[in-house]
């Protein structure tokens, strides 16, 4: 276990209205200073104090999001992938950029925010770690109003009451027992469900913030590694949080009524007891922690003073009228900083892979034994489980020691003692119940038929599909929720996504992006015509795909051609070494009858030496076993090759796709080109450049929000359609 204190880095709000006489920041010491006149109009915080210094681990002033996700996400992300858990929430009064800051904007793909960052770097640092097999899945839970609910399930929030728990679990910490746990494989799939479950968020309008988020959201990655070099059942497990609380609000600043005073209400209440935790957690030889007091507190129990690398953004609003939430919030930020937690890798060994291991020991250690046994002349000793035949002799033998047909029985293992005194146990109770009337026949009958080999040992053939390691699951973590539609607030625009563009607008901001330009309205007429006749002469998409493979994506779709080759290689010689294993396994099989047949006769014989026949057989069959470990081994690292090969063919036909589209939408596309004066409309936010080029990395982020709009959209028609 180490130490690890809570980082606090605090970002400022951009304004017009900068309080430069209240706030002196100095970024290059980290310290904030707040002044406030005491006779000041705008309410007194303290009479006894006008001034207060704060010092943070850093300051984002006027920060882009890629600074701030550099500064607050990359290090706690590098973690997580080694097994760390890690924490990132936004904490701040309502309207100061929380969800900014962890979701982002929605204008332009550079104001993406820490989540979709986040997300970004697992799926590529997890692809840069072929050793390792990682299994990645998302869950996206919100708390509204002191209930938990599952974003990502599909059972109706309505129905959700008590089906989600919080428990406390001594091995995976803090588990949301009940949730959705959605199998992500690529970026795409995990924005996927994020941006699903962010239109499911709760929001409502009021004076502060326009669409302002009513509830506490945690949005999680639960990832699993696994060594593809080293032993394969250790297990590295762990879990990213990324949290957006609702703001802490002032209901009287806010205009809160109705509903939104009760949400103000829930929303103040636990983050008090937020507060109380982290008041709890900085004082020293404090035993109790109220973390029961409410479901935040509770499920942040690891992030605050627990297992987890954790890192609050405390978003502050620097106006003058907000002074009163700033100096709350710095307050609240320092003690933040005095909380400590306990860190380590969390490792659990795989049950199921342990037992092979054992399985195989065992299987090892006999072998040894019976060779040990046969070279000292003892070779009656068994260390296999007995046989129904076997159980039948020792029960004879027993029955006649009992009867006095036999004075006394050579004893040969331990094994064996523990078989005689069974079967006396049971040669005991049948003459009890025989005395008493009451026969239950348990007698060991002598078995009618042989068992044969054991056909299930078999290996099978490369198509038949593997068992994956690691589909067992622990339902830990967070997941996807979805608050109650009826207890959103009854503002219909609240019901929208929370965005501050229309769906058709966001679209319409898409494709600008892509072509941002400075060209007055005529080149942009001119050139857009010129498109439009492009677009006319578009071909079949089959058949320029065709023209694509055998121009520009030539080499791609000749490097998938070559793995396809490898693949269909692999398999044969996969096949064929399954075959060879298979027929020594019944070669094994074969030999190891001859050897009990042997043994019989020697047996009836009462012949205690081992021929050198029998010898013969035994060596054989340890020849036998130790290349079948020798093929079997090759089998494994040839499947894992297979695995490789197939995880690159994925790559390059996701690769080759995209690169079509691209190439397609450049040759045939029709990117409208917009003037200069357009670009500067809208509400862009202040502390970013415009973007002349789409960013490649966007294409995962914009496809996921193309995916989710679309399923809105047809999910709104066919509302539609059942209304009609
Ligand atoms: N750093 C920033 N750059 C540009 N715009 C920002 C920034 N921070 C906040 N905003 C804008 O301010 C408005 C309010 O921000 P946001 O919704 O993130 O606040 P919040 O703290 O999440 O509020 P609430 O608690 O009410 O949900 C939004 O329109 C957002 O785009």
């Amino acid at each position: 276990m180490v130490k690890s204190t809570v980082k606090v880095v605090i970002r400022t709000r951009p304004t017009a209205n900068f309080a430069s006489k209240n706030l002196k920041l100095d970024l290059e010491k980290k310290t904030i200073e707040v002044f406030i006149p005491k006779d000041s109009t705008q309410g007194m915080i303290n009479n006894q104090q006008e001034n207060w210094k704060f010092k943070f681990d850093d300051f984002l002033h006027n920060a882009p999001q890629e600074e701030v996700y550099n500064i607050c996400g990359q290090d706690i992300v590098r973690s997580v992938i080694e097994g760390y858990n890690g924490t990132i929430f936004a904490y701040g009064q309502t309207g100061a950029g929380k969800t900014y800051t962890m979701s982002g904007g929605s204008q332009n793909y550079k104001f993406r925010g820490i989540i979709p960052r986040a997300i970004s770097q697992i799926f590529r640092e997890v692809q840069n770690k072929p050793e390792f097999s990682f299994t990645i899945k998302v869950s996206y839970v919100e708390i509204y109003n002191e209930l938990v609910y599952d974003l990502l399930s599909t059972i109706p929030p309505s129905e959700q009451a008590g089906s989600i728990m919080i428990q406390d679990d001594s091995k995976y910490g803090i588990v949301v027992k009940g949730l959705t746990l959605v199998m992500s494989t690529s970026e795409e799939d995990a924005l996927n469900q994020l941006f699903e479950g962010e239109t499911n968020r709760t929001i409502a309008e009021h004076k502060l913030n326009k669409s302002s988020t009513r509830s506490h959201c945690i949005y999680t990655l639960h990832i699993e590694s696994r060594s593809r070099v080293e032993s394969s059942e250790k297990v590295v497990f762990s879990k990213l949080n990324l949290v957006d609380l609702a703001g802490s609000e002032r209901t009287k600043k806010t205009g809160s009524e109705g509903l939104t005073l009760t949400e103000a209400n829930f929303i103040n209440k636990s983050l008090s007891y937020m507060e109380q935790v982290v008041i709890a957690l900085s004082e020293k030889g404090r035993d109790h922690v109220p973390y029961r007091q409410s479901k935040l507190t509770y499920i942040l129990k690891d992030s605050i003073g627990g297992n987890s690398k954790t890192l609050m953004v405390a978003n502050i609003w620097p106006e003058p009228e907000h002074m009163e939430e700033t100096i709350s919030t710095l307050r609240f930020a320092t003690r933040m900083m005095r909380v400590s937690n306990e860190i380590t890798i969390n490792v659990e060994l795989d049950p199921m892979q342990l037992i092979e291991r054992y399985k195989k020991e065992v299987r090892d250690l006999r072998q040894e034994l019976a060779m040990h046994d046969t070279l000292a002349n003892r070779g009656r000793v068994v260390y296999e489980s007995y046989t129904p035949e076997q159980q039948y002799q020792v029960q004879t033998i027993a029955e006649k020691f009992l009867d006095g047909g036999l004075d006394e029985i050579e004893l040969e293992s331990l094994r064996q003692i523990k078989e005689l005194m069974n079967q006396m146990k049971n040669i005991y109770k049948k003459n009890l119940a025989r005395y008493s009337g009451n026969d239950h026949k348990k007698e060991v009958r002598p078995p009618t038929n042989r068992t044969g080999p054991h056909k299930g040992s078999e290996l099978k053939n490369v198509e038949d599909k593997d068992e994956g390691v690691g589909q067992e699951e622990h339902s830990g973590g967070f997941g996807l929720g979805r608050a109650n539609p009826n207890s959103r607030p009854a503002d219909s625009s609240a019901l929208e996504p929370k965005s501050q563009f229309k769906q058709e607008e966001q679209d319409d901001i898409l494709e600008k992006k892509k072509s941002v330009k400075s060209v007055t309205p005529e080149e942009a007429k001119k050139i857009n015509s010129a498109k439009s006749a492009k677009r006319e002469r578009q071909p079949d998409k089959n058949q320029a795909f065709m023209e694509f493979k055998n121009a520009d994506g030539r080499d791609l779709d000749n490097n998938l051609n070559r793995l396809k080759e490898e693949l269909k290689e692999r398999k044969i010689e996969l096949n064929s070494i399954t075959s060879e294993v298979n027929s020594i396994k019944k070669d094994i099989d074969e030999t190891r009858e001859i050897v009990e047949k042997v043994r019989k006769h020697r047996a009836a014989d009462e012949e205690d030496i081992i021929d050198e026949e029998e010898f013969v057989y035994i060596k054989k069959i340890r020849d036998l076993k130790k290349s079948y470990r020798v093929k079997f081994d090759s089998i494994k690292a040839l499947k894992d090759e297979v695995n490789n090969v197939n995880r690159n063919i994925e790559y390059y036909r996701d690769k080759v796709i995209q690169e079509f589209e691209k190439w397609y939408e450049v040759k045939y596309g029709f990117l409208p080109v917009i003037t200069h004066e357009e670009t500067r409309t809208g509400t862009k936010p202040i502390e970013e450049k415009s973007t002349d080029d789409l960013d490649s990395d966007a294409l995962a982020y914009i496809k996921a929000k193309k995916n989710v709009q679309t399923l809105h959209k047809a999910k709104k028609t066919l509302g539609a359609i059942g209304k009609a």
